[in-house]
């Protein structure tokens, strides 16, 4: 294994850490460690200490099964791809219809949940990414854009402050170098940051400022821009971008529904208000729709919860559950058959 010491600068600045490190055995001496930086179809790329390699994949790939910002370990003479390490965290949505989840982004530090100071603005949508960044572990910054269209910000930050304790927002106008420096507090170095939120929030905008001051580095990582039906250019693919002050920011296309799967804590944490009034409810597995005795109702006609709060509340809950898979035993709820029994 590589000793601290010699863990190169470049390769801290990428993200390496020990949760990286020990997971490194005698094996994988003569292979380097590189994240994940485009994830098409058939073909990968990577970024690593001495720049961005376009990966050699072994035959019949499932490069779904990649995340970018996925470590790998990759043979340094032929860019062959070798094993993936662990993820610290990973970003992943289900997409309608589909059986497998849809991948993100992996070891996140900080989600940058993108919306605008105008119409669009949604607080239903918002909790759906903030539930999406407590379950998986990440901070969620909630980045308002187009500050410089209105006149007073207030009734936009306003409407976000209240949807979890503690939330982090900031208002920005994303063409402007400024925007940068109010990123700056999540974007030291070796900090990897995600861009999400709808089409035309502002992402790609924010992305070309952060990078701005690397042109040399940002160009190398070869994000994908296409034109859609309207000649409008548009993010197609996600991307991994090494920016000035030393962090890694991923892009993601414009998301139009984040459906949720999975995330029961999560939406504990969101709705933290509503979580711990429920062991005030007379019945514990009280629903607080319909119930005699119910404490969240309770307080939303004593004019301490917003009736909208739980009505969104309701409906998350109701979409993950709905999504999540119930665990019935130890092999799930399959009913599995010695092989060759008959029924
Ligand atoms: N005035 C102003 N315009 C902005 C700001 N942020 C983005 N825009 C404009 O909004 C439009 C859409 O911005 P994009 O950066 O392409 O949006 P996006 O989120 O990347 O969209 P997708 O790539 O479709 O996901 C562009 O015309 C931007 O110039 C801002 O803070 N202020
Ligand atoms: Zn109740």
């Amino acid at each position: 294994m590589v000793a601290d010491d010699q863990i190169p600068q470049k390769l801290l600045a990428l993200g390496w850490s020990p949760f990286f490190a020990d997971q490194l055995t005698e094996e994988d001496a003569g292979l380097v460690p590189m994240r994940i930086a485009t994830v098409h179809r058939a073909k990968m790329s990577a970024l690593g200490a001495s720049g961005t390699v376009r990966l050699m994949l072994p035959p019949l790939c499932n490069t779904g099964a990649y995340a970018v910002g996925d470590w790998v370990l990759v043979d340094p003479d032929t860019a062959d791809l070798g094993r993936r390490l662990d993820r610290r965290t990973l970003l992943q949505r289900r997409t309608e219809g589909a059986h497998q989840q849809q991948l993100i982004a992996a070891n996140v530090d900080t989600l940058f949940i993108v919306s605008s100071c105008n119409d669009d603005l949604n607080p239903a949508r918002l909790e759906r990414y903030l539930a999406l960044a407590n379950e998986v572990g990440t901070t969620p910054v909630v980045v308002l854009t187009k500050a410089d269209q209105v006149a007073d910000v207030a009734p936009y930050r306003d409407q976000v402050t209240g949807l979890q304790r503690g939330l982090e927002v900031v208002t920005l106008n994303g063409n402007s170098p400024e925007a940068a420096q109010i990123l700056a507090p999540w974007c030291g170095i070796g900090q990897t940051v995600a861009l999400v939120g709808s089409s035309g929030v502002g992402k790609s905008s924010l992305l070309n400022t952060l990078t701005e001051k690397s042109e040399e580095e940002a160009q190398l990582t070869g994000s994908i821009r296409e034109s859609d039906a309207k000649g409008r250019h548009t993010t197609t693919s996600r991307s991994l971008h090494a920016i000035a002050g030393g962090a890694l920011v991923i892009d993601t296309p414009g998301i139009r529904t984040l459906h949720v799967s999975d995330i029961t804590s999560g939406l504990d944490q969101l709705f933290a208000e509503i979580s711990e009034l429920a062991p005030d409810c007379k019945f514990r597995n009280c629903t607080h729709v319909h119930e005699p005795g119910c404490a969240v109702r309770a307080a939303v006609a004593a004019g301490s919860l917003d009736a909208a709060r739980l009505e969104r509340w309701h409906k998350l809950q109701e979409e993950n559950a709905a999504n999540t898979p119930v665990v019935t035993g130890a092999r799930g709820n399959k009913v599995t058959r010695p092989a060759g029994s008959r029924r």
